[in-house]
């Protein structure tokens, strides 16, 4: 038997997972892949090698064909249609177009998603304040976001996955719409949560940031892990 540390258990588990869309497509073939619990890991790969996918997958919005996927200790396909809400309440979700509400302020968009878990007033005057503070956006706290660029709308969409204080953070794409100086900030922002202890997984084409950020890097290729690297780089033409 296998005795675990307890801060060793993977907080995301895919085990021998394919996953084969309506189309025949397989997207997935026979991934196996562990995170652990405060891990910060970037998924590369070319067009089409599975990426989103994963995410997908981890997040319950598509459904394995074969195989298993755990996250923050729940086998997903034992969740019951009315047990997914709140199991994504424990995550934070980032995409590359932002999805806010496009009437509603700055303070109103990170505030939606506290109510949405039913929290108090009070809660959300104390708690939507500090986190628009930690991505820097305190002054624009009434503005809505077509009076933002694009890394600010980021920033708020970024604010919005982790007022809820999730153990986990997946992005897809975050950085696709930003300029290079915008996705630094993101990309400090993401390491900076990554620090305070949140898992983050972040699929990513940027090449620049995951060289230049030396952490663990997951290289998909024609829906198989290719190659799995501690402290990798952006390097998938070479496979
Ligand atoms: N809903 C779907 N129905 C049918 N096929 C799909 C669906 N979603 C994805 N696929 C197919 O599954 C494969 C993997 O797609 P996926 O979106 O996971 O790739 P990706 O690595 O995220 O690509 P990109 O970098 O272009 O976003 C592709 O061949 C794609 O065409």
């Amino acid at each position: 038997m296998t005795i675990y540390d307890e801060d060793e258990l993977p907080i995301i588990a895919l085990e021998n997972v394919s996953k084969s869309y309506a189309s025949e497509t397989k997207a997935l073939q026979d991934v196996s892949l562990r995170i652990l619990k405060g891990e910060f890991v970037f998924i590369v790969g070319s067009s089409g090698s599975g990426k989103s996918t994963l995410i997908k997958l981890m997040l319950k919005e598509v459904e394995p064909t074969i195989g298993k996927v755990y996250v923050n200790g729940k086998e997903l396909t034992r969740l019951r249609r009315g047990q997914v809400p709140a199991f994504r309440r424990t995550l934070g979700i980032v995409f590359q177009d932002f999805r806010l509400l496009k009437d509603r302020t700055v303070f109103e968009n990170v505030a939606f998603a506290q109510q949405v878990i039913g929290a108090g007033k009070h809660e959300i005057l104390k708690k939507v304040p500090d986190i628009l503070a930690t991505v820097g956006l305190i002054e624009k706290a009434e503005a809505y976001p077509k009076e933002l660029s694009g890394g600010e709308q980021q920033r708020v969409a970024l604010a919005r996955a982790l007022v809820n204080r999730p153990s986990i953070l997946l992005a897809d794409e975050p950085t696709g719409n930003l300029d290079p100086k915008n996705s630094w900030e993101i990309m400090s922002l993401l390491e900076e949560i990554n620090r305070n202890g949140t898992t983050v997984v972040i699929v990513t084409h940027n090449r620049e940031i995951v060289d230049r950020m030396k952490k663990r890097v997951v290289t998909m290729k024609k829906g198989i892990v290719v190659s799995d690297e501690k402290k990798g780089g952006y390097s998938y033409e070479k496979n």
